[in-house]
């Protein structure tokens, strides 16, 4: 990644290109014959230029799970100074999990969404890690701050989400002004698209909308150009006197890719009961365990709600996966108030949670006649995961955390009411009922 300020950068094209599909072997040149044909390390390369592998799974995975690109660039990514760790901004961006440095809480836990920074922070200053995993490191959940990022074609994060695949450059330049967004680490394995089971061949994310950038390159010379890499979970930079995107041509299918949330096709309840969130799945990162994620990405998109005799919103429930959840924008269905758009909450393995009590008492109180209603403007998201998280300190004791969160269930009462018959058949009073 690359943080400079992005007045020293030339501007990327107006119009950036992609191509579309997921998981496709793709191929682009920025200048026509740039691409070698007919084999991938030629002795000379098309205008000079380097042959360079970047591998995304072990040499000898399977074909059907084998990714890798070939680059042709101006110069390899080899030609840097040395890597040296940078100093941190800030103690927010932990590396390294252990019992000491973070603890696994099965309380409900909420955070507000955080204030915009008054001194302009970019990308990797705005990244606080809020929770990882034990177990295998597999999976670190990262809260960005509220930011004033410059940013490249990440696109704002309103609508939108981009995966980065490990080891690929990238530079972040929001040109909106402060931005804030969620970002989830895997380790290990790639997102993939769900099965789609008795769905069929269609429907939730389509492949033809995940969008992969063409090859884009600027040869000029940066004396001084700074590299950031995140390695081990610690952040290192290094100098280079030339620009990392270089690429003039490509061909592969080791690449990152965007793709526009509002695209989702949902699927869902047409009569009654509500729907496992496993219906709204974006992409998942699989385990070695049939139907076990290591990290599922789940949206809650607007769509239109209209399954009968049934409580509508979220039910209550306790789950063995681990829900971490985020606002993209407008409200959430099972929240009437609290949970703000740039905030997060996070229900750890089996911590009970469901709707809040106003959301609750409002439902009932629409009774069974509640007609056919859209769900508009509203994106909330959740990275579910198998393992267990372990939240940092500073996420526990942030000014942020609401620490009322309980409170939003608190007051749910009982509404149990059954007549109670005593041995000589008289009706006696339910003491169950709670007294209002
Ligand atoms: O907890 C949440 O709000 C996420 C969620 C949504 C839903 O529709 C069903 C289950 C679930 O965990
Ligand atoms: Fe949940």
């Amino acid at each position: 990644m690359e943080t400079k300020n992005s007045a020293a950068r030339p501007a990327f094209p107006e119009e950036l290109k992609y191509q579309s599909g997921f998981g496709n072997d793709f191929s682009s040149e920025a200048i026509d014959g740039a691409l070698p044909l007919g084999q991938n390390s030629p002795l000379v390369c098309p205008y000079g230029l380097y042959a360079e592998q970047i591998s995304g799974t072990s040499f000898t995975s399977p074909r059907k799970l084998n990714q890798r690109s070939w680059l042709y660039r101006v110069k390899p990514s080899v030609t840097h100074e040395p890597f040296r760790p940078r100093v941190p901004k800030h103690g927010k961006l932990v590396s390294e999990f252990n019992e000491s440095n973070s603890s696994a809480t099965p309380t409900q836990l909420r955070w507000k969404p955080a204030e915009v920074p008054e001194s302009p922070t970019d990308f990797v200053d705005g990244l606080y890690t809020v929770e990882n995993t034990l177990d295998y490191d597999l999976v670190n959940a990262l809260l960005s701050s509220p930011a004033v990022i410059h940013i490249a074609d990440l696109c704002s994060f309103r609508d939108s989400s981009a995966c980065l695949t490990v080891g690929f450059r990238f530079v972040v330049d929001l040109p909106d002004g402060p931005s804030r967004g969620y970002v989830a680490e895997i380790f290990g394995t790639h997102f993939q698209l769900p099965d789609l089971g008795p769905i069929g061949a269609n429907g939730l994310a389509a492949s033809r909308d995940f969008l992969v950038p063409v090859a884009w390159f600027e040869h000029i010379s940066r004396p001084g150009y700074t590299i950031v890499q995140k390695f081990g979970g610690e952040l290192f930079t290094a100098k280079q006197d030339f620009s990392p995107f270089n690429v003039v041509a490509w061909h592969g299918n080791y690449v990152p890719y965007k793709y526009d949330l509002s695209k989702f096709c949902p699927y869902n309840t047409v009569l009654m009961d509500h729907g496992d969130p496993s219906i709204n799945t974006v992409l998942t990162a699989p385990t070695d365990r049939p139907g076990v994620a290591l990290l599922d990405f789940v949206i809650f998109p607007p769509r239109w709600l209209v399954a009968e005799h049934t409580f509508r919103p979220p039910y209550y429930h306790r789950n063995c996966m681990s829900e971490f959840m985020g606002l993209i924008y407008g409200g959430y269905e099972a929240k009437a108030d609290g949970f703000l758009p740039g905030g997060a909450s996070l229900h750890s393995c089996m911590t009970p949670h469901g709707p809040d009590t106003k959301t609750y008492e409002a439902t009932i109180a629409l009774g069974n006649e509640a007609g056919p209603r859209r769900i508009s403007n509203t994106m909330a998201f959740m990275f579910e995961s198998c393992l267990m998280p372990r939240v940092c300190p500073w996420a526990l004791e942030s000014p942020y955390m609401d620490h009322d969160y309980y409170q939003c269930w608190i007051g749910l009462k009982s509404h149990f009411a059954c007549e109670i018959v005593s041995e000589d058949g008289q009706d006696v009073e339910n003491e169950h009922a709670e007294k209002k």
